[in-house]
């Protein structure tokens, strides 16, 4: 049996321990079933918003005559786009492997538990004080066997699909949807109701709904009740729920319903390390799992999903294992953002959370048009939207969709990282007039909609 002082089971975010952790000294071991890096770099945020780039200038150019200029795009060379997509995925495993150093080994593999303490991989026995599961989630299953999911097209080989059928609603239906589109592929995102990003603000919700269906075919209501492939297309039988039915052929499907746990591998039932009813593994809030000294990390604990929520994890339990931290990670606020077009940027309570936790809140909602570079994208829809509580001036949530909004959310979360009090926002000294100044117009009508409350 092979001793070390970490074993890490699973290498996206949690590369980052193995480095920090061989720097310090230890003797690391770290496996992955997979490439290097895990979902993020190779098959998720990376490739998926290298692909967003391209959307963003050919969007541009189609939409040339809001500002009176007429032009039509040549030719996109997509066999380019994916080309170079795949070549950044194939050099993400030796990235990673080279920021090791000699005390971490890496184990190609698929890792499993014999017993609490003890992992078995490549049929070697691994043992060590402290084990760290950083073993994410994986897509859900479509329901046709040649159907893709994400995993599919990061990297995408083989024929790229003339015509593209994804279903879902989510971040990553939308993301991609707005991504073949917007390059000419011929898309159709088939949504089973009438919610697209049902899980933002209604309000913001309700302005991408209407901005997104403007760029991209969406069929809500609406699901593939019977899906065939033959010769290389897929022809399916499109059913909405009024009952009515409809044939609708393309090259590729794509089904982005979800994601889920990974833990199957892990053989969990050799140890006493116990899953929650939606199968991701129970914590406490040092992320230490039922079985001491065992920790998880990142997606694997089903809680955010999101990369900057893992790689925030990976840090603090990097602190308790090396420097001996003995505070919890309080998450408040996780922010998020979707890279579609158009961008939405969240962090905090939507309105819709608000109401349901009877909460005291005030919601204001403020278009970005007092600031000029803002006009100068001649877009009416962008707004943010904040919600705070009247009685000590907190930022409980802020929404906004708008050009760039992911960037422009960063100056909020630094005030509700720092001292969380909308009226810091509206003291604040802008740059005039950046398109960040769009946030001081919303800030003095949150502040004002305050005070008048109070009165
Ligand atoms: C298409 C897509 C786009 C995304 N875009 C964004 C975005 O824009 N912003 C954002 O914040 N998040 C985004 N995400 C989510 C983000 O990628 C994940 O939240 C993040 O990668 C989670 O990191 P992790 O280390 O917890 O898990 P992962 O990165 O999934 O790493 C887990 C690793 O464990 C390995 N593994 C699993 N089981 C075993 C085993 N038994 N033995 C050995 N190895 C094992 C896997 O192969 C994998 O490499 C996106 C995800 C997808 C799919
Ligand atoms: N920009 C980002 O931060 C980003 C981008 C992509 C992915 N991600 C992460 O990856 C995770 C997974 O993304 P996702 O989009 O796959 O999942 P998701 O959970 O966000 O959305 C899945 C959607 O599919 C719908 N759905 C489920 N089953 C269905 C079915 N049978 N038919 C039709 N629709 C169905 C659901 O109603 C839901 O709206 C997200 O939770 C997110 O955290 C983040």
């Amino acid at each position: 049996m092979k001793k070390f002082d970490l074993i890490i089971i699973g290498a996206g975010r949690a590369s980052n321990l193995a480095v920090s952790a061989g720097k310090a000294g230890k003797k690391v071991a770290i496996i992955e079933k997979s490439t290097l890096g895990g979902t993020c770099p190779n098959r998720g945020c990376v490739p998926s918003k290298l692909l967003i780039g391209y959307a963003h200038v050919a969007n541009a150019i189609k939409e040339s005559n809001r500002h009176f200029i007429n032009s039509t795009i040549n030719n996109i060379d997509i066999e380019k786009i994916f080309a170079e997509t795949n070549e950044y995925i194939s050099k993400i495993d030796g990235r990673y492997n080279s920021r090791f150093n000699e005390n971490v080994e890496v184990f190609k593999g698929t890792g499993f538990f014999v017993s609490d303490n003890i992992i078995k991989v490549n049929e070697q026995k691994l043992t060590a004080p402290k084990i760290v599961i950083a073993t994410g989630t994986k897509p859900k299953k479509p329901e046709h066997e040649k159907a893709w999911t994400s995993d599919d097209i990061f990297p995408l080989e083989g024929k790229i699909p003339k015509s593209i059928t994804i279903v879902g609603s989510g971040f990553i239906a939308c993301e991609l949807a707005g991504f073949f589109s917007a390059i000419g592929i011929e898309t159709k995102l088939l949504v089973r109701s009438q919610n697209i990003l049902g899980n933002e603000d209604d309000e913001i919700a309700s302005i991408f709904k209407k901005e997104f269906s403007k760029k991209v075919d969406i069929e809500f209501d609406t699901s593939a009740i019977d899906v065939e492939y033959k010769n290389e297309q897929f022809t399916m039988i499109l059913e909405n729920t009024n009952g009515q039915k409809k044939q609708h052929k393309s090259e590729a499907l794509l089904y982005a319903i979800g994601r889920e746990s990974n833990t199957s591998s892990l053989k969990l039932e050799n140890t006493s390390i116990e899953i929650n009813e939606r199968g991701y593994i129970k914590r406490d809030i040092f992320f230490e799992t039922t079985a001491k000294g065992v920790y998880v990390v990142g997606d694997a604990a089903g809680v955010y999903m999101l990369q900057h929520a893992a790689a925030y994890e990976v840090n603090h339990v990097s602190k308790i294992l090396l420097e001996e931290c003995e505070e919890p990670l309080h998450f408040k606020y996780m922010p998020h953002a979707v890279f579609t077009d158009p961008e939405i940027a969240s962090v905090g309570l939507t309105e819709q959370e608000a109401k349901k936790l009877n909460i005291e809140y005030i919601s204001t909602t403020t278009n970005w048009l007092a600031s000029a570079k803002a006009m100068s994208t001649k877009l009416k829809y962008p707004v943010t939207k904040f919600i705070v509580n009247p009685k000590n001036y907190e930022i409980l949530g802020c929404h906004m969709i708008g050009p760039e909004s992911s960037t422009m959310m960063h100056q909020v979360l630094a005030v509700m990282h720092i001292n969380n009090d909308i009226r810091h926002l509206k003291e604040m000294l802008y740059i005039h007039p950046a398109m960040s100044e769009a946030i001081l117009p919303a800030a003095v009508e949150s502040v004002r909609a305050i005070e008048k409350f109070r009165e």
